[in-house]
């Protein structure tokens, strides 16, 4: 595949600066009022109609227990496919249905992210396909970025995705990954996002590192891609979260060395860190437009993507609880927590996780439908619509991805 064309990203921004640091505290909106309305509803002005390419124009409806897709209607693309999504949403998990992603993008992307892993960047041997195709990464990507105006943009996603497993497979976890020497992989790994800058005689080693292993030949490919389509300032923000998800893996596979259990707000703190963040917060540029660097630093805004993130990756821990459990060793997640350090029963501790998961699903509501209110500037709206719904798609991913996740027995 070669590297996709892409016109420039487009911004309808007034000046950033006038809404810089503006805030509304989160009690004030609760209960959903014209922001959160708005937030879920979406963007509605003028460039804003290729939104939801695979949606009905309607607001979702936040839910406790499973909802049927709705189905979504679009003049020129074929019906999706009608049939339920597998797998069964979390009994008291707080969440928002999507519809099915569109086949047809879930199609192409899945034809071009597996050539991309064979012919571009060598990732995986032979025996690993199953587990690659299991992962159902365009399924992931076209459910958390309806609004993508292509499918190159949702290949960006989709490359990025990829690479950032592939790191936690091989150098943390389940394929040969180990806390021990972590620190230099991850760092050097991380050289394929933010590059060295040395003398000519170093220079060439360096490069030559970057095509030494699975996680360094994805990581540089799938920036370069990504590098195509974003600004300097959204390519800083990307490696900014990236260094943010290195040290969360750093600090747990130090907790892992030492068989330290943390205590709960230590576990969720180093899980903000080791967290789906960067994944959201592309959300503009695989949407080909662009939220200004001054409006994505207001500290409203980092507080909406720290809780939005924080909730997407209790999903995981949530929905992956068997799978670790499973695992040799101990494998922390949060209801692991819970029970070690409050003496719950498990399925008590499980029960607790999907309160504090609600919590912050509710809290990250309230904030953005607040600075939604407080700063309605059409790309902040935008973004902001973007974060909840990749917030939507994660859960949906996690929900019907049998292959990967099965709920434990507690209901
Ligand atoms: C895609 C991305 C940025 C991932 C970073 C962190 C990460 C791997 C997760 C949040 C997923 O958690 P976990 O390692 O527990 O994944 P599984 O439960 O094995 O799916
Ligand atoms: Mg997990």
């Amino acid at each position: 595949m070669s590297a996709p064309e892409f016109s420039p990203p487009s911004s309808t921004l007034p000046a950033a600066t006038a809404h810089a640091g503006a805030h509304v505290p989160a009690a004030e909106v609760r209960t959903p009022g014209a922001g959160l309305r708005q937030i879920l509803r979406g963007p509605s002005g003028l460039g804003t109609a290729g939104l939801y390419p695979a949606r009905n124009d309607k607001p979702p409806t936040p839910s406790m227990a499973p909802t049927p897709p709705t189905p979504p209607t679009s003049p020129t693309r074929p019906e999706p496919s009608s049939a339920p999504a597998e797998g069964n949403p979390i009994p008291g998990l707080y969440h928002h249905p999507v519809p099915e992603p569109d086949p047809v993008r879930v199609d192409a992307v899945s034809r071009g992210i597996k050539a991309w892993a064979l012919e571009e960047v060598d990732l995986y041997p032979e025996d690993w396909e199953e587990e690659f195709d299991g992962f159902s990464v365009a399924r992931y990507m076209v459910a958390c970025h309806p609004d993508a105006p292509t499918v190159d943009h949702l290949m960006l996603a989709a490359r990025l995705m990829v690479a950032e497993n592939a790191v936690d497979d091989c150098y943390c976890e389940d394929h040969g990954g180990s806390p021990v020497g972590l620190g230099g992989r991850l760092l050097l790994a991380h050289t394929a996002l933010d590059p060295l800058h040395t003398t000519r005689e170093y220079q060439p080693r360096w490069a030559e590192s970057l095509h030494a292993d699975a996680p360094r030949r994805a990581y540089r490919s799938a920036m370069e891609y990504f590098l195509q389509q974003a600004s300097p300032s959204q390519a800083d923000r990307f490696r900014h979260d990236m260094s943010r998800l290195h040290m969360g893996y750093l600090a747990e596979a130090a907790w892992a060395q030492t068989d330290h259990v943390p205590e709960v707000w230590e576990y969720l703190a180093m899980r903000q860190f080791n967290n789906f963040r960067p994944c959201p917060t592309i959300t503009d540029t695989v949407g080909g437009y662009e939220l200004p660097a001054d409006l994505h630093a207001q500290p409203a805004m980092q507080r909406v993507i720290a809780l939005a993130g924080n909730a997407t990756t209790i999903v995981n821990d949530l929905y992956s609880y068997t799978k670790e459990l499973a695992a040799p060793g101990r494998h922390l997640n949060l209801p692991v927590v819970i029970a070690e350090r409050e003496g719950a029963d498990e399925r008590a501790a499980y029960l607790k996780a999907v309160e504090v998961h609600n919590d912050l699903m509710r809290d990250f509501e309230a904030e953005a439908a607040a600075l939604a209110a407080a700063c309605p500037v059409p790309s902040v709206l935008r973004f902001l619509r973007g974060v909840a719904v990749w917030v939507d798609g994660n859960h949906y991913w996690h929900q019907t991805n049998t292959y990967r996740y099965s709920l434990p027995d507690f209901w």
